[in-house]
């Protein structure tokens, strides 16, 4: 993979995905979790992923899943990474990259500096961590929110290439939040969408290239 990578999550339609592939996006993300609005069945996972083999790195999203569904997702979607965004323990972390041995992106909730401690244990053990904001209480689903944690808690880490922001970004904020926290790998599901789970073309588009922009600006 790139150096800098770009990630955007939650598609669920060929035309969007292959926006996002022609527009240079590394890697594509498909949400598998019920209860978010843009969940898909294994089967159209598993279509799209075949769309885009060989085009980006496709990623299949789930929330604490147990072994039965990581199983199917393997038979099924046969993703090239597995997204963790539930409240998944460095242990069970470990069982799971030992199980399916699969690179691993492990989101971390983020609201002061302690969370990042808490998220540097889990280097070495998940291949990209994925700072997200903490979601509300009410929040229906741990991630997708379009909430941004305080970047300010990154600005003066200089945190590993394996790390990967996310939460709120969105085309008009993504060139503050690289200039910031100086990050290398970025993720957006909410902030390129024209409604909640419907993804807008024109901002995917625009999202890649003011992030690709920053990174050229030598940020
Ligand atoms: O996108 C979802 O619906 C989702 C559901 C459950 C867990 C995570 C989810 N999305 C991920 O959340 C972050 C931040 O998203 P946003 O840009 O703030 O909307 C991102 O990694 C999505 O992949």
């Amino acid at each position: 993979m790139a150096n800098q990578l770009i990630k955007i999550c939650g598609l669920s339609t060929p035309e969007t995905l292959a926006v996002a592939v022609d527009a240079g996006a590394d890697l594509v993300g498909f949400v598998h979790f019920p209860k978010s609005p843009r969940h898909v069945s294994l089967e159209t996972a598993g279509k799209l992923m075949h769309q885009a083999d060989g085009k980006a790195k496709r990623v299949i999203l789930t929330v604490d899943p147990d072994d039965q569904l990581l199983d199917e997702i393997m038979t099924v979607a046969r993703p090239d990474l597995l997204q963790l965004h539930g409240s998944e323990t460095i242990e069970r972390t470990k069982e799971i990259k030992t199980r399916y041995n699969i690179p691993l992106i492990k989101a971390l909730g983020v609201a002061t500096a302690h969370d990042l401690v808490q998220a540097q244990k889990f280097e070495g053990i998940a291949d990209l961590l994925l700072l997200d904001a903490k979601p509300a209480p009410t929040s229906e689903i741990p991630g997708g929110n379009g909430i941004p944690f305080d970047w300010e808690l990154l600005a003066h880490k200089s945190l590993g290439p394996q790390y990967m922001l996310s939460g709120g970004l969105t085309p008009d904020n993504i060139d503050r939040a690289i200039r910031l926290t100086h990050m290398q790998a970025v993720d957006v599901s909410s902030g390129v969408e024209s409604s909640r789970g419907i993804k807008d073309i024109d901002k995917i588009q625009t999202f890649i290239a003011n992030a690709r922009a920053a990174w050229r600006s030598g940020v």
